[in-house]
């Protein structure tokens, strides 16, 4: 077996959390599924009855979790070709595994430091301080259930840093796009897609380097010049949202993926590839929101749309995370074992690559990262950062 690197170089970890969202496995999940996701969150009731009527149009069952265990195995797969040895678990927010049962087994088995990849590449309070805080509510759990005393922590977990700007990501994004331009054969718009989030959180979000919405735009501006030079002619692309929530008082990001399509349409465009950058696998909202709700307006409008393909387990985005694990390793053994000694900011000299105009971000999140709102602390403890509750 070839290896590129010492067994040792995973240390101090015993297991690698892939940690994710969640989703349905049938059509009984699905309400208490989307009461998990929403606790606490102002969503109104009509718009909950019209997201269970996305998963009840796939039969209840999402994607999501076939895909996340798709990813578990090709990150386990990798780790072994490389002569290492990580076991890879899987656990998510809001539907089982749970994190919490997924950190227990870890624990029974032995571990007791933890490095967690989240499905999420960008950082924004869905994307890294929600899971962040899920990760401490988990292990705030499990301290009792082990005998600690109340407040204890069985695990320590630490994180692998926002990934958007990591090479691996962006290449496979890279290839994805190229493929689709291919398989469309004519010139044609290219359209980013994320998902939209509030106007707040995203202004909350740029603590960490730079906004949510300026860390795709830094993707996609580097993944459409990749792609202009492998198709050898220039590209116009755009950054367009999709599956808002909340109430229509509250200011999402725009424009919607469904309105910017209208409005090219008016322009005269009349082909379209869709590459939804903001999204790891073909979950509900590429697997709704795009392909059936997205898909319709274009046919609607007589535009010509393919969806590019979402990262999945493309070669270089699984070693792209498996590199990711291999960083936050170094520096983990850089910093010491004790998490209060993490600096409140930036890794010290730490070899970590990036593409694009953005640095690095934080492997160790940075006092008030990705608050909901800016300025304004939860109260809700977060793992992953020097101060659970900055
Ligand atoms: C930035 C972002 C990502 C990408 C990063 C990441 O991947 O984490 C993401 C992913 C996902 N979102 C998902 C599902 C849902 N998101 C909701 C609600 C919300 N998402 C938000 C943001 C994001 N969401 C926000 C600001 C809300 C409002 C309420 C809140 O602040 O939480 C709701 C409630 C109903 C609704 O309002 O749509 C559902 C059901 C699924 C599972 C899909 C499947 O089952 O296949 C996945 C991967
Ligand atoms: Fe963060």
């Amino acid at each position: 077996m070839p290896s590129d690197v010492e067994p040792s170089a995973v240390a101090p970890y015993d297991a690698l959390l892939l940690l994710s969202f969640g989703g349905p496995d049938g059509p009984d999940d699905v309400l208490p599924f989307l009461r998990n996701v929403t606790a606490g969150k102002n969503i109104p009731d009509e718009r909950l009855a019209v997201v269970a009527e996305h998963y009840h149009h796939f039969g209840g069952a999402s994607p999501i979790n076939g895909q996340n265990q798709a990813l578990q195995r090709a990150l386990t797969d990798e780790i072994a070709r490389r002569g290492l040895d990580l076991p890879v678990l899987w656990g998510n927010r809001n539907w089982m595994p749970y994190t919490r049962d997924a950190l227990a087994a870890a624990y029974a088995d032995g571990a007791r430091r933890v490095v967690a990849v989240v499905t999420s590449a960008y950082s924004s309070y869905s994307g890294c301080r929600q899971y962040r805080e899920n990760l401490w509510a988990s292990l705030d759990e499990l301290g009792p259930e082990f005998g600690l005393p109340a407040g204890e922590h069985p695990l320590v977990v630490d994180k692998v840093r926002s990934y958007f700007n990591h090479p691996g990501f962006v290449q496979a994004n890279i290839d994805a796009v190229t493929e689709a331009f291919e398989s469309i054969g004519r010139d044609a718009r290219l359209v980013f897609v994320t998902h939209s989030i509030p106007d707040t959180m995203d202004a909350a979000s740029e603590v960490s380097g730079a906004s949510y919405r300026a860390q795709h735009l830094d993707v996609a501006a580097t993944v459409a010049a990749a792609v202009e030079e492998r198709l050898g002619r220039p590209l116009t692309w755009d950054l367009a949202y999709c599956s808002r929530s909340g109430p229509p008082s509250q200011p999402w990001l725009e424009p919607d993926v469904n309105d910017h399509l209208t409005a090219l349409a008016a322009d005269g465009v009349q082909a379209v590839v869709m590459s939804p950058i903001g999204f790891v696998s073909d979950h509900m909202e590429v697997a709704f929101d795009l392909d059936t709700e997205a898909m319709q307006t274009a046919a609607e409008l007589g535009i010509v749309a393919v969806r590019a393909d979402t990262v999945g387990v493309r070669e270089p985005f699984v070693r792209g995370l498996v590199d990711l694990v291999l960083e936050r390793a170094a520096l983990a053994r850089e910093l010491g074992a004790d998490p209060a000694l993490l600096p409140q900011g930036d890794a010290p000299a730490l070899e970590q690559a990036t593409v694009g105009a953005l640095p690095a971000f934080p492997s160790v999140c940075r006092p008030g990262c990705c608050r909901m709102r800016e300025g304004v602390a939860t109260g809700i403890p977060a793992a992953c950062s020097a101060d659970p509750l900055s």
